[in-house]
C-alpha cells in the first residue's frame, strides 16, 4: 500500500499548534482546504496547514481526514495573517482561525431554495384564495411558497394545497445573491478642487498596486467618504474586492445609503447584528468572489476574501476598534498588517488621526493627505468654553444659564440642538442622604448606574441589574436615596422641563431596539423630525445632520477625568468630533463645551481650532516619556477569584521576569478596576524602546513563571488602550 499523505491541520481551539492527519486515498487536499477531521470523539472543523506535519508519528497512529468541505479554501495570505496575529499578541493560532470561522453555515454550499411556479390544471374546487395564488403565477414566474403566499394575502397552506392538486409544481429556485456588483460609473460626483487631489491621488495609490498605507486627515464635513469612494472605485474597476471597515454599527444605516447612491446598490454588511444566516451567505460570498463591497464592523478584517485590493479604514483613531475580548488587537493595526502580507493599499481616514497613524505619516512610512475645508458653503462651528465657576447650573441641574439660552435661541430659529454626554442612563451613583450608603456592583467594584427608563440599577462592566430600590438597604430609611451626576436619561429629564415643546430624543446604545430602532432615530433626526438630540458618543461621530446647527457639550472634562496616557488625545477626538456635527449644511453653527477647567490644553486647542498645536504638543510629551508611538508598552493583567491568591501569583509572576536592560516592568498593583465579575486583577505595565522584540521578552517571561493554575488568568494586551 502506498504511504499515506500526512498534513497538518489547525483546529479553531485554544491550541497554538497543529495537529496531524491522514489523507484517505480518495482525497486530494492542500493548504488551506477546510475539513472535518476527529478531535477525541468528535468530529471539528479545522483548516490545513502550512505547518510541515509531525514526523514522530507512525501512520498507524494517524487518524485520517473525515471529509474536505466544499468550499473554497483559505488563502496563503489569509493564512499568514493568522500567523501573524497570534505571533504579535500572544494568543494561539486556533483561537484567531476561530475569528475566522465564524460562520460554520458558511463553509457548506447553500441548499438550493424550492419554489412553486404553475404546472398543471386549475384544481377543481376553486376558492377565492385559490384563485388569487393564480393570477399572482399568471406570469409564469417561479415563487418562493411564503414569498407567493404573502403576494396573494393566504396562508402557506393553500399553496401546499395546489402542490397537492398538481396544479402547482415545486422547483428550485437560485438564491437571490447576497449583495448585487457595485457600479462604479452610477453617480461619479463632482468634487472640488481639493477633493479632486486627494481622490487623485487615492487612485494612484490603487493604480500602483502593492502595499501603502495613505492617512486622509480632513476636518469634519470635509467630503472623507466621497474621497475615499473614489478610490474604492479605482479598486472595484481594477477587479478586486473593498472592504471599509467602519468603528460603529450606527453608522451603517446611513452608510449604506450613501454607498447605494454612490455606487447604485448597497455592498454586504458584517457585524454582530447581522443574522446568522445571512451572515453565512456573506461570508460565502466573500469567500467565492460574488460580494465585491463588504462594510463591517472589526471582525471583518477576518472574511475570507478572494481578491482584496483595497481596505478603508473609517474614523481610524477610533476606540472601538480595539477588541479587549480573548484576542486583543487593534483592528487598525491589523488591517495594515493584512495589507502588508497581501500586498494591497489602505486608506486610514480621520478628521482626528491617532497619534500614532499621525507620527507614522510625518516620518514618512505613510502618505498624509489634509482636506482643510468644509464641502461648499459649509463652515466649522464657533466653539467657545463656557466657564462653569462663572456661569453655575441651577441646583440638581446640569445645564448652564447661556447653554439653556444658547438651545432656547436654536429653537427659536427651528434649528436643531445636540446636548452630549458621554454617560448612559439616569445617574452614575446613588446614594442614600441618611446613612451614606452607596450602591455597589456585587461583582465589580464599580458604583451601579441608575438606568430609570428602566426602573433598574445596572453594572456597566458585567451587566448585573437589580431593581431600582425605594428604601436604603443599609438604614432601612425610606425617601432618602439620591442620585448622584448625572447621565442621559437625566438630563432628558432636564430638557423636558426647561422645554416642554421641544421634540426631544435621547441616544444612547443601550436604548431599546437594537439596531434598527436606532437607524430610525438617526434617519429622524436628520430630517428634522426632533428638535433636541440629547446623546453618548453613538451621535457624536460620522453622522450627518443637516439641520444641527448647536453642539452643547454638557461635561467636557469628563474624558479628561481618567488620567491616563491616552486621555488627551480621546478627548480632544470625541470632542472635535461631536463639535463637528454642527453646521454640516452651510450657516453659522457653534459649539458650546461647558467646562470647569477652561484653561486646559485640550479644550483651549478644541476652542481655538489649533488641532496642530495640539498635536505637535501631544507628540512631543509622548516622546519625551517614550509612550507610544516612540515606545513600546504592554499590559498585562492577571486576575483570579480569590485576591489573596491572585496576589501572590501575580508576585511570583513578576519575579520571573527575563533580565532586559532596556525594559522597564511596573507592578503588579491593584488594576483601578480592581474586581470585574468577582474577578480580582492586577496590573503589570511593560515598557520598552521601539524597536524591542517585546514579544519574544514575554515568551521567555511566560515560560518562566509559574503556571497560572485553577482559576488564575494571565491576559496579556499588546499595544493597550485601557489601563483600568
Ligand atoms: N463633492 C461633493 N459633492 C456633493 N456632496 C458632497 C461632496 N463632498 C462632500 N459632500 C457632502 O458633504 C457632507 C460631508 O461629507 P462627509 O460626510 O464625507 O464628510 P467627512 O469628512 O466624512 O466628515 P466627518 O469626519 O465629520 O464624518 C456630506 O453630506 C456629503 O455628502
Ligand atoms: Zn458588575
Amino acid at each position: 500500500m502506498p504511504a499515506a499523505q500526512t498534513v497538518s491541520v489547525l483546529l479553531p481551539v485554544a491550541v497554538a499548534g497543529t495537529y496531524s492527519y491522514g489523507v484517505p486515498a480518495e482525497l486530494t487536499v492542500a493548504p488551506g482546504d477546510i475539513v472535518a477531521v476527529p478531535l477525541g470523539t468528535r468530529d471539528v472543523i479545522g483548516v490545513v496547514w502550512d505547518d510541515p506535519p509531525d514526523a514522530e508519528i507512525g501512520h498507524n497512529r494517524l487518524r485520517p481526514i473525515v471529509e474536505k468541505l466544499d468550499a473554497p479554501p483559505l488563502l496563503k495570505d489569509l493564512r499568514a495573517f493568522v500567523d501573524w496575529i497570534a505571533d504579535y499578541t500572544l494568543t494561539t493560532r486556533g483561537m484567531v482561525l476561530r475569528m475566522v470561522l465564524r460562520a460554520r453555515g458558511g463553509l457548506e454550499p447553500e441548499p438550493p431554495i424550492v419554489g412553486v411556479r404553475l404546472a398543471g390544471p386549475p384544481p377543481e374546487r376553486m376558492t377565492a384564495a385559490r384563485q388569487r395564488v393564480l393570477s399572482v403565477l399568471e406570469d409564469g414566474g417561479a415563487w418562493s411558497k411564503s414569498g407567493l403566499a404573502a403576494a396573494a394575502s393566504v396562508s402557506t397552506g393553500v399553496v401546499a394545497g395546489l402542490v397537492e392538486a398538481g396544479t402547482l409544481a415545486a422547483v428550485a429556485m437560485p438564491a437571490r445573491p447576497v449583495a448585487q456588483p457595485p457600479d462604479t460609473h452610477h453617480a461619479v460626483p463632482v468634487l472640488n478642487t481639493e477633493q479632486q487631489a486627494a481622490a487623485d491621488a487615492l487612485r494612484k495609490a490603487v493604480a500602483d498596486g502593492g502595499f501603502s498605507v495613505t492617512l486622509l486627515d480632513g476636518i469634519t464635513g470635509s467630503g472623507k467618504t466621497e474621497v475615499y469612494f473614489e478610490a474604492v472605485a479605482a479598486a472595484l474597476d481594477a477587479g478586486r474586492q473593498v472592504l471599509i471597515l467602519i468603528p460603529e454599527i450606527a453608522l451603517t444605516g446611513a452608510f449604506l445609503e450613501r454607498f447605494a447612491a454612490r455606487f447604485g446598490t448597497a455592498p454586504a454588511e458584517w457585524h454582530s447584528e447581522v443574522a446568522p444566516r445571512l451572515r453565512d451567505r456573506v461570508w460565502r460570498g466573500v469567500a467565492t468572489g460574488a460580494i465585491r463591497a463588504v462594510i463591517g464592523a472589526r471582525s471583518a478584517l477576518f472574511l475570507p476574501f478572494r481578491e482584496l485590493g483595497l481596505i478603508v479604514v473609517d474614523e481610524e483613531h477610533d476606540l472601538a476598534y480595539k477588541q479587549e475580548d480573548r484576542v486583543f488587537y487593534n483592528a487598525r493595526d491589523m488591517a495594515v498588517v493584512r495589507g502588508k502580507l497581501a500586498g494591497f493599499p489602505l486608506v486610514l481616514s480621520s478628521a482626528t488621526p491617532s497619534i500614532e497613524s499621525r507620527v507614522n505619516a510625518d516620518s514618512g512610512r505613510y502618505r498624509r493627505i489634509v482636506l482643510s475645508d468644509r464641502y461648499a458653503e459649509a463652515k466649522l462651528p464657533e466653539i467657545a468654553s463656557i466657564d462653569m465657576r462663572a456661569n453655575p447650573p441651577e441646583r440638581g441641574r446640569f445645564l448652564s444659564p447661556p447653554l439653556v439660552a444658547a438651545v432656547a435661541e436654536t429653537l427659536e430659529q427651528k434649528q436643531q440642538a445636540l446636548l452630549f454626554l458621554n454617560r448612559r442612563g439616569y445617574a452614575p451613583l446613588t446614594l442614600c442622604r441618611t446613612c451614606g450608603h452607596r450602591f455597589q456592583c456585587p461583582n465589580c467594584s464599580t458604583w451601579l448606574v441608575e438606568h430609570r427608563f428602566r426602573g433598574a440599577l445596572l453594572c456597566h462592566h458585567c451587566g448585573h441589574s437589580e431593581p431600582r430600590p425605594d428604601h436604603c438597604p443599609n438604614c432601612g430609611d425610606t425617601e432618602s436615596l439620591v442620585a448622584v451626576g448625572p447621565g442621559v436619561e437625566r438630563l432628558a429629564e432636564e430638557v423636558a422641563a426647561r422645554f416642554p415643546e421641544a421634540r426631544t430624543i435621547v441616544m444612547s446604545s443601550d436604548m431599546a431596539g437594537g439596531i434598527q430602532r436606532l437607524r430610525l432615530d438617526l434617519q429622524a433626526i436628520a430630517k428634522g423630525e426632533v428638535d433636541i438630540v440629547i446623546g453618548t458618543q453613538l451621535v457624536a461621530k460620522g453622522h450627518n445632520f443637516p439641520l444641527l446647527t448647536l453642539v452643547g457639550v454638557v461635561d467636557g472634562d469628563l474624558g479628561l477625568a481618567f488620567g491616563d496616557m491616552r486621555a488627551a488625545e480621546r478627548t480632544f477626538q470625541l470632542l472635535s468630533q461631536v463639535t463637528g456635527r454642527a453646521g454640516r449644511a452651510g450657516g453659522a453653527s457653534r459649539a458650546l463645551l461647558q467646562t470647569y477647567a477652561p484653561e486646559h490644553p485640550v479644550i483651549r486647542a478644541i476652542v481655538s481650532g489649533d488641532r496642530e498645536a495640539f498635536y505637535t504638543s501631544e507628540i512631543a510629551a509622548r516622546r519625551a516619556a517614550g509612550l507610544p508611538p516612540f515606545g513600546r508598552l504592554v499590559g498585562i493583567v492577571i486576575s483570579g477569584i480569590d485576591r489573596g491568591e491572585t496576589q501572590a501569583y501575580a508576585g511570583a509572576f513578576r519575579r520571573a521576569e527575563p533580565r532586559a536592560e532596556s525594559i522597564q516592568v511596573l507592578g503588579p498593583a491593584e488594576a483601578p478596576l480592581a474586581v470585574i465579575r468577582g474577578r480580582h486583577r492586577f496590573r503589570l505595565l511593560v515598557q520598552a524602546p521601539r524597536n524591542t522584540d517585546i514579544q519574544t521578552f514575554l515568551r521567555d517571561w511566560l515560560a518562566a513563571a509559574p503556571r497560572p493554575r485553577g482559576n488564575l488568568r494571565v491576559q496579556i494586551d499588546i499595544d493597550p488602550q485601557s489601563f483600568m
